[in-house]
């Protein structure tokens, strides 16, 4: 017996039933673009009600890191917010979700474990595009809409503000 049969043997390894590639795609959704709202992201299965989307690890940004340095930067327009001024940057497709006044995603920022997840609130038809609610100022054209007026004191405190655990 070879010793690389010998090891098969002694711990044997099941076969990928997957191929890399495909493990690393993420299941229930797709990313695509379009010239209005550039990436999003669509589901491509029914999602029923309540499931775990995604889970997105973040990088933390403190009040002061955000108001001196990140909120000058495209990094504003993707940071979400805590209760105690932090911010977060979600990593993975965290920062993927596009805005919807009647949201089909609903997500929880997690200050503590430095993380977001997003789970369905209602369920979601395969090929519909999964998106959260940012807050009532938006920075954008949305459906055209007129745009709020941001005020210096309350730059960014509605903005991808949701519900911190
Ligand atoms: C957090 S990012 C979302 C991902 C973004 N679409 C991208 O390609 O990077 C927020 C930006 O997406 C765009 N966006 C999000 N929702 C939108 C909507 N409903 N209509 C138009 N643009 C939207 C705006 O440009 C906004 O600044």
């Amino acid at each position: 017996m070879h010793c690389a049969e010998v090891l098969s043997a002694l711990s044997p390894v099941p076969p990928p039933t997957k191929s890399l590639e495909d493990r690393m795609e993420p299941f229930a959704f797709e990313m695509r673009s379009n010239e209005i709202s550039g990436r999003g992201l669509y589901a491509t299965i029914l999602i029923p009600a309540g499931t775990l989307i995604h889970t997105a690890p973040c990088l933390l940004f403190t009040k002061d890191s955000y108001t001196a340095h990140a909120r000058h930067t495209v990094l504003e327009h993707y940071l979400f917010n805590c209760t105690n001024g932090d911010r977060l940057l979600a990593l993975g497709y965290g920062s993927i979700f596009n805005h919807d006044e009647t949201p089909n995603v609903d997500f929880r920022v997690d200050r503590e474990n430095l993380c977001i997840t997003y789970r369905a609130c209602r369920e979601i038809e395969a090929g519909k595009e999964l998106c959260i609610y940012y807050g009532d100022k938006l920075w954008f054209d949305y459906h055209g809409k007129k745009l709020e007026q941001e005020s210096s004191e309350e730059e960014g405190e509605n903005f991808l503000s949701r519900i911190e655990l």
